[in-house]
């Protein structure tokens, strides 16, 4: 690696580099190939408009101060950074071979062999359990990011979304929650609902070893909306037994680790470096070797890149293929897919325009192209979504597992639409406390406001006064501990704390010099993501301070004026037994607030995951997209848990009154009649290991509940707030 001492050297004047051609393009950068001068060395100079940048200087600021203070042999860094006008300048070393995402598109369309993709993956992986162990987050791991130079190493670039786990305050706070690019991104980033962490990098990872076997990411093709709703409703995308057996079954077993909805099932990206399909991973000589020889040179295989690009834009402008269109976003390679929050929101209205019905094909940069329906059913929980980890998805990218789109695939939005789409509302309930949710011992200087703190943005130069250079006094502040590592102690707090990093368990991926940046464990840089996304500790401070508050708001409400909830459910006296359903046998017995249906009497004691997937989940007929129906769904899964629960306490019973009970019968869910049935003889001992099993079960269940009760209050604020803002 090359020495910091020297990399200091780098001039910060535009003067001294010699700009030559475009070698790069992104949202809001131009990169060139250039030469610096004064030390006779070729250089890649992104230049950024902050004039374009509008209010993300932020995030700017978050990028190159990243770039700047992370020193890891498999980071993209920057070498300096000015001020030119109203541009600003990184210098950064040039990385002859592009991105991973444009030696496929030039050379490789059907992707990679897999002891190249082991290669990559392998040294970004090495780059994130870094960025991790530092505090960080990427957000925006994938092929376009992933860049090469003419020796075949491999340098993980783009910090312009990543986060620092440790940023609190103001810096939590901004709108823009939806970082990343959606074919890349985490559930669980989409959803905004209990916050993300490392493990959205995790995902991220999986999503980059597809698109480096196939060329393309899983639902490139589509356009951002559509993305998020198949991320969120479809079984993770994987590598296919079939289609895939090029590949070995380790690569798909890693494909299938990384892509699991729960993020806690998730590894850790040291964990994962250690998995056995990094034996394939080969030297840098061979990346060279096999993907960079016979290459032309960057910068015209850029031009060549935008020139079929821009053709195929102006035919398929011609043709009226907008889906075609959004595929062009993803060749360009760059984060083009990053969510336009306005875009996001005329999306959101178009969901909550309940006669209409919603069209996600017709939300493509506002396009309004192909008319469709869509039945709703009732919500789904995330886990009802979740994929074992293992599962393959059947057809390509599991795309053709999509199902009919008129009719499914909200099924698992629904439930979610609205916290997926929280984020483009500015709804952070828990403003007012999300300062205060640090995590013991984690505290943050306040005073280093976004762009003060950074000590680059110097006042005096040029709009918007960028100068950057890394800040001693800012890096050296208190050791963060990424939440969720394994390394850390969580009470760690303070400057002196900085020291027990040394005897902390280091992997052996992250480089001797890192001791060296011990202090810098804490970026002064801003976050986009509110406070309580950030960290598993926040996280569960907000929520300890929104519980009060979902109860206050379920209690207050006065159901009565709920409107869409009752809208179904009591239209009429939902305890009354009518003439009908009696006439019609399907309700057999009324259980106090409940009625019970033929089918509940005869379904067994559901598992918690029997239960998700229960009859919860038939939709009610019907096109429009309306809250009232998701509230009555709400409140019939309610209904349903308390049945349950019932049934579950009525076992308890049987089993207390029955002493013979045979422990095979609480395998699983069993039916109050053949409980009753099993009276072998079995010990006393053995009796209450059942008990606390049931027990456990009926725990598990309130858990359920409770947690949907909190869902359910939710979902009601939001409603309200999209009906509000309707009017
Ligand atoms: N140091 C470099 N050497 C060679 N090519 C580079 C370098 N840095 C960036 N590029 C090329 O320029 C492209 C755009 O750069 P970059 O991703 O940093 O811009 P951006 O505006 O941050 O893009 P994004 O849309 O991903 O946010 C990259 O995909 C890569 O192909």
């Amino acid at each position: 690696m090359e020495s910091y001492e020297s990399e200091k050297r780098f001039p910060a004047n535009p003067e001294d580099y010699k700009l030559y051609e475009e070698i790069g393009e992104g949202v809001s950068a131009t990169v060139y190939r250039a030469h610096c001068v004064p030390l006779d060395k070729i250089v890649a100079i992104k230049v950024l408009d902050l004039e374009k940048c509008n209010n993300d200087l932020d995030g700017i600021r978050r990028e190159v101060q990243t770039m700047s203070l992370l020193h890891h042999p498999n980071l993209l860094r920057a070498y300096s950074s000015f001020t030119s006008g109203h541009n600003l300048w990184v210098i950064m070393p040039y990385m002859s071979g592009g991105s991973a995402l444009h030696i496929m598109k030039n050379s490789f369309p059907e992707g990679f062999d897999e002891p190249v993709i082991a290669t990559l993956l392998r040294e970004v992986l090495k780059a994130l359990v870094y960025l991790h162990y530092h505090g960080h987050i990427h957000r925006d791991v994938k092929a376009g990011n992933i860049l090469i130079d003419g020796n075949g190493a491999v340098k993980l670039a783009d910090y312009g979304v990543s986060a620092c786990m440790f940023d609190t305050g103001d810096r939590q706070r901004s709108r823009n929650t939806f970082v990343g690019t959606p074919c890349w991104m985490a559930p669980e980033v989409m959803q905004q609902l209990h916050g993300y962490d490392f493990k959205a990098d995790i995902w991220s990872f999986g999503i980059t070893a597809l698109e480096l076997a196939h060329g393309h990411a899983p639902f490139s093709k589509y356009p951002p909306m559509k993305v998020l709703l198949m991320t969120l409703q479809n079984a993770p995308p994987g590598l296919d037994y079939e289609r895939d057996k090029r590949f070995s079954r380790s690569f798909k077993e890693l494909v299938a680790t990384c892509l699991v909805k729960d993020p806690k099932k998730r590894p850790s990206s040291e964990k994962l470096l250690k998995h056995p399909f990094f034996k394939h991973a080969r030297s840098p000589d061979y990346l060279a070797k096999t993907i960079l020889e016979g290459l032309p040179p960057l910068g015209d295989r850029f031009s060549d890149l935008k020139a079929k690009e821009a053709n195929i834009i102006h035919n398929k402008l011609a043709n009226g293929d907008m889906e075609q269109l959004s595929q062009q976003e993803y060749i360009k390679g760059i984060s083009g897919w990053n969510f336009n929050l306005e875009d996001l929101k005329a999306q959101a209205a178009l969901l909550d325009s309940a006669e209409e019905g919603f069209n996600p094909e017709s939300t493509y940069n506002g396009v309004n192209k192909v008319k469709r329906n869509f039945n709703l059913r009732p919500a789904s929980s995330f886990s009802e979504i979740t994929n074992p980890p293992g599962s393959y998805t059947s057809g390509e990218d599991g795309i053709q597992d999509i199902p009919d789109w008129d009719g499914q695939f909200v099924s698992a939005f629904q439930g979610q639409n609205l916290q997926a789409l929280k984020a483009c509302f500015d709804v952070c309930e828990d403003e007012s406390t999300a300062c205060n949710l640090s995590p013991k011992g984690l505290s943050t200087p306040e005073s280093l406001s976004p762009l003060r703190q950074s000590g680059q943005f110097t006042p005096g130069s040029s709009s918007p006064n960028v100068q950057v250079q890394p800040s001693t006094s800012d890096v050296l502040s208190p050791l963060r501990q990424p939440a969720g590592s394994q390394h850390v102690n969580t009470q760690t707090s303070g400057i002196s704390n900085c020291e027990n990093s040394a005897s902390m368990e280091r992997s052996a991926s992250v480089p001797s010099n890192i001791t060296n940046m011990v202090g810098i464990q804490k970026f002064p840089s801003g976050s986009l993501i509110p406070d309580h996304v950030l960290s598993p500790f926040r996280n569960a401070a907000a929520e300890n301070e929104r519980e009060p508050l979902h109860h206050k708001h379920l209690h207050s409400k006065n159901y009565n004026h709920s409107g869409p909830l009752l809208h179904h459910s009591l239209k009429r006296d939902p305890l009354k037994i009518t003439s009908e359903e009696r006439a019609q046998g399907t309700i057999v017995e009324q259980r106090g607030r409940f009625k019970v249906t033929k089918q509940d009497s005869i379904s067994k004691v559901p598992s918690s995951a029997n239960l998700k997937a229960g009859p919860v989940s038939k939709p009610p007929t019907g096109a429009t997209v309306n809250s009232n129906r998701i509230l009555a769904s709400l409140q019939f899964l309610l209904n349903q848990n308390a049945m349950q629960k019932e049934e579950i306490n009525k076992i308890i019973t049987c089993v207390e009154q029955n002493p013979g009970l045979h422990k095979d019968s609480f395998d699983g869910a069993i039916e109050l009649s053949q409980a009753q049935q099993f009276i072998a003889p079995i010990t006393e001992k053995e009796m209450h290991a059942q008990l606390a099993i049931l027990q456990e079960s009926v725990l598990n269940l309130s858990e359920e509940l409770h947690r949907i009760k909190l869902k359910n209050a939710q979902l009601e604020q939001q409603i309200k707030a999209l009906t509000k803002r309707d009017r």
